[in-house]
C-alpha cells in the first residue's frame, strides 16, 4: 500500500493515538488537524481512506466529506461522531460516508474497519496485508494471519502434519504453502487423494510396483511414496483410506522403509506426510473406522482451518482476487466489478462450500456477465436475500439507514432505562424529535400521542 490513510482530528493528543495505532499496524498515516488542511492534503498525498472527526472547527467532518466526494469520489470516508450525535451520522452516511464510528473510538474496532472498507475497496493493504497474501493465500482475518505464522513455525521441521477443515477451505492450497516454505521446497510436491479407490489400487499407487507384480503389471511404476523422494506427499481425504492399507501405511511410517508391490527390497521413507481430512477424524477412530496408532502418527501437528462463515472478513478480499483472477485467465479486460450491496450479500452468506463455491460462483457470475458489473440482482435468489448487517455486526451498515436510527435511539433509551427526557439528551435531539422517531421506528403507537409531561 502506498497511499496513506488521512487522519482528521482537532484533539491533538488523539490524533496522535489514531496516528500511532494506524502506524502499529503498518498503515502509512498523515494527520490533519481542520477540513482545509485534509483539502490540501488529498491534493497533494492521494489517500487511500480518510478518517475525520465530525466536529471540527471550520468546516464540519460532512462538509468535509461533501468536498471529497465532489472531488474525488472513490476515496472512502469514515465519520467518527460524539455519542449522541446520531443525526449527524445519518447526514454523512446520506452524504456518501462509508461508515460512522461512535467515539470514544474501539481501537480494534477502528482497525478492522479501516482493513475491511480498504479491502472492499480493492487496495493492495499494507506490510500486514501484503504478508497475508503469501502462498497464494488470500486473507485478512486474524484466522489467516495466525494460519501463515504457524506454517512458518512448522514448515522447517519434518514432523507429519494433519489439516483439517470442511470441504474447500484451503487444505490442499496450506498443504502446499508447507511444502514451498520448508526446507524439502525443491523437491517435488505429491498429492493423493485416498477418496473412494479400491485397496489394491490405493496400495499400488501410493508404494508402487515391479513389472508382474499383478495381473495388468506390464511395466514397473514406482509409487506415490517414491515420487515425492524427501519432499511432501499430501494425502488427502486420509479418513477413507481403507483399513488394511491403514496398517502398511503406519508399518512404513514407523520403520521409514516401504516396499514397491512384488519385490522385498526395501526403500528409505524420506517424503514429509502431510494429510488432510474433512471428517472428525477422532470420531472416525472411537467408531472404529480409522487406527488408532495411525491417528496419533499423522496428527503430530494438527491444523485446523476454520469455515469461512467464520471469518467473513476474507470474503471481500477473496472476491476482489478471484474477480481479477478470473478475468485474466478468460481474458476480459476491463476487469468485472461487484456493486458494494452485492459485495455485502456475498459476505452475509453461510458459504456450506467455502471458498470453493464462493470462487465457482464468481466464475460463473463472470463467464455469464454482459455488462461489466456484478449486481446484486445477479446473484442467486438464496444468496442475494441475505442481509449485510449480518456480516459485520459491530461496524454500521452504510446501506441500511432505517436500522442504525433505530439501533441508535433504542441504545439510548437502554442507556437511560426508557427516561425520554435524558435519552433525548444524550441523542442531542428535543423530547418531541425523539418521540416522532419512536413512532416511525414502531416504539410507540399512534395513541401515544403527543404528551409531553409523561416519561414512560
Ligand atoms: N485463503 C485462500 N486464498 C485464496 N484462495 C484460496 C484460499 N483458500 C482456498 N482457496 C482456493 O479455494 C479452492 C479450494 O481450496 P482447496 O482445494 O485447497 O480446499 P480443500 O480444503 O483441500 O478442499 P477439499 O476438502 O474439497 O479437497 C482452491 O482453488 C484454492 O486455491
Amino acid at each position: 500500500m502506498t497511499n496513506p490513510v488521512l487522519i482528521v482530528e482537532d484533539e491533538k493528543n488523539l490524533r496522535r493515538v489514531l496516528v500511532a495505532v494506524l502506524e502499529a499496524e503498518g498503515y502509512p498515516t498523515i494527520a490533519a488537524e481542520n477540513a482545509e488542511e485534509a483539502l490540501d492534503m488529498i491534493q497533494t498525498k492521494h489517500p487511500a481512506l480518510v478518517l475525520t472527526d465530525q466536529r471540527l472547527p471550520g468546516l464540519s467532518g460532512t462538509e468535509l466529506l461533501r468536498r471529497i466526494k465532489e472531488t474525488h469520489p472513490e476515496i472512502p470516508v469514515i465519520i467518527s461522531t460524539a455519542y449522541g450525535e446520531i443525526e449527524q451520522a445519518v447526514e454523512a452516511i446520506k452524504a456518501g460516508a462509508e461508515h460512522y464510528l461512535t467515539k470514544p473510538v474501539d481501537e480494534g474496532e477502528l482497525i478492522a474497519l479501516i482493513r475491511q472498507t480498504l479491502a472492499r475497496h480493492g487496495e493492495s493493504l499494507p506490510p500486514l496485508h501484503r504478508e497475508l497474501r503469501r502462498y497464494g493465500l488470500i486473507g485478512v482475518s486474524r484466522v489467516i494471519e495466525t494460519l501463515l505464522e504457524t506454517i512458518d513455525l512448522v514448515a522447517p521441521a519434518p514432523s507429519n502434519v494433519l489439516i483439517t477443515g470442511e470441504s474447500g477451505t484451503g487444505k490442499e492450497l496450506v498443504a502446499r504453502a508447507l511444502h514451498q516454505a520448508s526446507p524439502r521446497a525443491e523437491q517435488p510436491f505429491v498429492a493423493f487423494n485416498c477418496g473412494a479407490i479400491p485397496l489394491e489400487l490405493v496400495e499400488s499407487e501410493i508404494f508402487g510396483y515391479e513389472r508382474g507384480a499383478f495381473t495388468g503389471a506390464t511395466r514397473a511404476q514406482a509409487g506415490k511414496l517414491e515420487m515425492a523422494a524427501s519432499g511432501t506427499l499430501f494425502l488427502d481425504e486420509v479418513g477413507d483410506m481403507p483399513l488394511p492399507m491403514q496398517v502398511k501405511m503406519l508399518r512404513a511410517l514407523q520403520e521409514r522403509e516401504f516396499t514397491r508391490l512384488g519385490t522385498h527390497q526395501p526403500q528409505r521413507l524420506a517424503a514429509r506426510i502431510v494429510a488432510a481430512t474433512h471428517v472428525d477424524l477422532a470420531k472416525a477412530v472411537s467408531d472404529g473406522h480409522f487406527r488408532e496408532d495411525l491417528y496419533y502418527r499423522l496428527n503430530v501437528i494438527p491444523l485446523h482451518i476454520p469455515p469461512l462463515r467464520q471469518r467473513r472478513a476474507d470474503i471481500a478480499p477473496l472476491v476482489h482476487h478471484f474477480l481479477r483472477q478470473i478475468c485474466t485467465v478468460i481474458g476480459r479486460d476491463p476487469m468485472v466489478t461487484i456493486a458494494p450491496d452485492a459485495l455485502a450479500a456475498l459476505e452475509a452468506y453461510e458459504w456450506p462450500g467455502n471458498i470453493r463455491q464462493l470462487e465457482n460462483l464468481l466464475e460463473r457470475m463472470v463467464v455469464l456477465n454482459r455488462h461489466g458489473h456484478l449486481q446484486r440482482s445477479d446473484l442467486p435468489a438464496e444468496i442475494a436475500r441475505h442481509q449485510s448487517d449480518n456480516a459485520f455486526p459491530t461496524s454500521s451498515s452504510p446501506f441500511d439507514l432505517p436500522a442504525l436510527e433505530r439501533q441508535t435511539v433504542l441504545n439510548a433509551l437502554e442507556k437511560t432505562r426508557f427516561n425520554q427526557s435524558q435519552a433525548a439528551v444524550l441523542l442531542g435531539i428535543s423530547r418531541k424529535q425523539l418521540r416522532t422517531k419512536m413512532k416511525n421506528i414502531g416504539l410507540l403507537g399512534d395513541q401515544d400521542g403527543e404528551d409531553d409531561t409523561i416519561d414512560t
